[in-house]
């Protein structure tokens, strides 16, 4: 199967290195045209079913990380949903997300789906990624199953020269059957060595920290809720922001940082939420943190914000910053 690899030595360069190597962390995100089959290559690396697959366009429309744990490196994957040409402003948006975590992922791999002809859609992206010019970007040619072996070369000829067109060298340029389980494995090998060192940053057996976001903002929510009710129907919703264990503490004394934002539609709002001296919103903290510890079992350290967005319910910019 290694044949397949356009650079099949590396499996074996990188298997060896797995011994002496320092461990490393980091971030790799799947670009590609929409359907190119970048979530399901997120959970084939991944093992299990963290981010959303269909067969329409477009489902993806959270950044959902999948881990990948290995005894080498923690590869970490964000899937951002589809660049496409913008035609509306929410479209733009939507492609300024998918650039600025290109920014700062340590790799990125485009994916082109082996049976279909490389198009301006994919020129478009790969043009985009060729402005990133510090970030080592992969070719993987995905969905290999549905194509012979002559497809399969015409395509791999077919990125790679458009790499050069465009003035760049892809690191690597992988086949890969997600569907099949064909090649994940190799493409794990190829994007570790290109990650920082690094400890792992998630601990092991996480598969996704999405889940956990996501539950831990309906709490603070709840909490914000309790007693207000009456006063502000529908108008909150909760952002966790960062979720990162702090730095420097000894094993047996892990400190989670929780950093959210409460949002509300109109600023006469914000005095209710945080009340009297800031009294309620502290005890919206005090609350809410108790129910966080005892949901992810460590101690949290959780920083509230509260912040207006203006009618978010009637703006579809607003819905999407707030995860809906
Ligand atoms: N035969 C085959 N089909 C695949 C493979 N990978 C993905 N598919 C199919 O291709 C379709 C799109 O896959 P997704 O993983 O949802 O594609 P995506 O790039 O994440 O799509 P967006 O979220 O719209 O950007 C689904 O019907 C998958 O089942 C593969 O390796 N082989």
């Amino acid at each position: 199967m290694g044949g397949m690899s356009a650079r099949p030595n590396t499996e074996a360069a990188a298997r060896q290195a797995e011994n002496t190597a320092p461990h490393r962390a980091g971030f790799a995100c799947f670009v590609g045209r929409p359907n190119a089959g970048k979530s399901t290559l997120t959970n084939a690396l991944v093992g299990s079913k963290v981010a959303i697959t269909s067969n329409r366009p477009q489902t993806t429309r959270h950044t959902v990380r999948g881990i990948v744990h290995r005894s080498d490196a923690q590869l970490i994957l964000v899937d951002t949903p589809g660049l496409h040409k913008p035609r509306t402003l929410l479209g733009e948006r939507l492609n300024d997300v998918v650039r600025t975590t290109w920014a700062e992922v340590d790799v990125i791999g485009f994916c082109l789906p082996a049976d279909q002809k490389l198009g301006p859609g994919d020129k478009f992206i790969v043009k985009e990624l060729a402005g990133i010019k510090k970030t080592p970007k992969i070719a993987i040619i995905t969905k290999t199953d549905l194509v012979d072996s002559k497809t399969l070369a015409e395509q791999l000829l077919a990125v790679s020269r458009l790499g050069e067109e465009l003035g760049f060298e892809w690191r690597e340029i992988v086949p890969v059957s997600a569907v099949q389980d064909r090649q994940v494995d190799l493409l794990a090998d190829l994007i570790a060595p290109l990650l920082p060192e690094s400890p792992p940053l998630y601990p092991e057996g996480d598969l996704t920290d999405e889940p956990e976001l996501v539950m831990v903002a309906e709490l603070i929510r709840e909490a914000a809720l309790e007693g207000v009710r009456d006063e502000l129907p529908h108008s909150i919703a909760v952002v966790v922001e960062e979720m990162l264990p702090r730095e420097d503490r000894p094993a047996d004394k892990p400190l989670l940082d929780i950093h959210a934002n409460v949002y509300i539609e109109r600023p006469s709002q914000k005095g209710i939420i945080i009340g009297p001296k800031g009294k309620r919103l502290k005890d919206v903290g005090t609350k809410s943190r108790k129910h966080i510890e005892a949901l992810l079992g460590t101690p949290v350290f959780l920083d509230l914000h509260v912040k207006v967005a203006k009618d978010w319910q009637r703006d579809p910019k607003q819905l999407r910053k707030l995860g809906f």
